[in-house]
């Protein structure tokens, strides 16, 4: 049996974390995976240094992921074709806006068996429709693709805090096989079928760590983030329902991608930290991503707008007032108090 040639698109705060994890897993299971993986890294000068040659020699992401050393097995390459050549797995984890442009680049360079799976939070929603980005990342690269998302605040994931995660995978033996790519004793994984249901769940929570941000930045206290995080749930469930119907297991908005990640990212996220700002100095969520992220990117208003897109095309804004309140502060300048005045 040939080896699985294992690569890694992205490389920012949760790439960088889950590099540590897949170098590590990969020379663990030898007989399974080539002990080399390629992660295509978004160029950039960090201290006029390629970023590219300072993880080689330092084996560090220096700029999304300080602190932490990764394996030597994972090596930095700056062409996106370059990384995936060949490859076998496909491990997709860069901020949803870029997914697409990526994938184009990819196309005709992986193996002809390559299966993928996204760690992407986040959906391509437009006034026409709801796309996943295992469908996406299906459709242009023809390729079947799973997905994993879960409470996994990428800091604490790297420095070997226990949490668990969830992969979504119709395939038994595919998620058998993702299984031991990433589970580890501090990373636990839970392999279930749905992976409609997983992506759901990663997309939305964003949505709502921004309404637990907003919250935040007002001074309420947990009571009131408990509310926030409880209508959040019944809303992202709802959405499922709606447009997904039997395609959504209410089951797993029980597994870590679904009540666990509304918790944690509603307490320690960036799209909270973000939120709560917006409200305690008044800056733009642009200017503050900038200020507060050092080149990490916020998806959780990107996503409150497509989310709105998506609804208000089908006059059905009224039945997400989460959702809805979220994208009016952000973007038409609603009260700050509407976060629980009007939901
Ligand atoms: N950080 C976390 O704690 C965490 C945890 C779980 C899931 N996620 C999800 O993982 C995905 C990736 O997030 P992340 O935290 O690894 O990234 P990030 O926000 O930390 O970093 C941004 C990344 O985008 C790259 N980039 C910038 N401009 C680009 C361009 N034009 N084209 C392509 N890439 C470009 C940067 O080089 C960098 O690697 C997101 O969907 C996020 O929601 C993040
Ligand atoms: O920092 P956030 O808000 O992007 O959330 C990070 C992870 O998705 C939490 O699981």
């Amino acid at each position: 049996m040939s080896l699985e040639k294992v690569c890694i698109i992205g490389s920012g705060n949760w790439g960088s974390a889950i590099a540590k994890i897949v170098g590590t897993n990969t020379q663990q299971h030898p007989t399974l995976f080539e002990t080399t993986v390629r992660q295509w890294v978004f160029e950039e000068k960090v201290n006029g240094e390629n970023l590219t040659d300072i993880i080689n020699r330092e084996h560090e992401n220096v700029k999304y992921l300080q602190g932490i050393k990764l394996p030597e097995s994972i090596v930095a390459v700056p062409s996106v074709v370059d990384a995936c050549k060949d490859a076998t797995l496909v491990v997709f984890v860069v901020p949803h806006q870029f997914v697409r442009g990526v994938c184009e680049q990819m196309k005709g360079h992986l193996a002809p068996n390559a299966r993928a799976i996204s760690l992407i939070k986040g959906l391509e929603i437009t006034s026409s429709g709801i796309r996943l980005f295992s469908e996406e990342i299906e459709r242009i690269l023809n390729i079947p693709c799973a997905a994993l998302s879960g409470a996994n605040i990428a800091d604490e994931v790297a420095k070997e805090k226990f949490c668990e995660s969830t992969i979504g995978c119709a395939n038994v033996q595919d998620g058998q096989l993702w299984h031991h790519l990433f589970d580890t004793a501090y990373f636990r994984i839970n392999v279930i079928q749905d992976h409609v249901g997983v992506q759901l769940c990663g997309a939305l929570k964003n949505v709502v760590a921004v309404g637990a941000g907003f919250t935040d930045g007002l001074g309420y206290g947990s009571n009131t983030k408990a509310a926030i995080i409880r209508r959040g749930l019944m809303e992202m469930r709802k959405f499922g329902q709606m447009f997904f119907g039997d395609m959504v297991q209410t089951e797993t908005f029980f597994e870590s991608c679904g009540a666990a990640d509304l918790i944690t990212t509603c307490s320690g996220g960036r799209n909270r930290k973000v939120a709560e700002a917006f409200v305690t100095t008044g800056k733009p969520i642009d200017v503050l991503e900038k200020e507060l992220l050092n080149g990490q990117k916020l998806q959780g208003t990107l996503s409150a707008a497509e989310v709105h897109e998506f609804l208000s095309a089908r006059k059905m804004t009224a039945e997400f007032p989460l959702f809805n309140t979220v994208y009016r502060i952000v973007y038409e300048n609603a009260p700050v108090e509407s976060i629980v005045r009007d939901i």
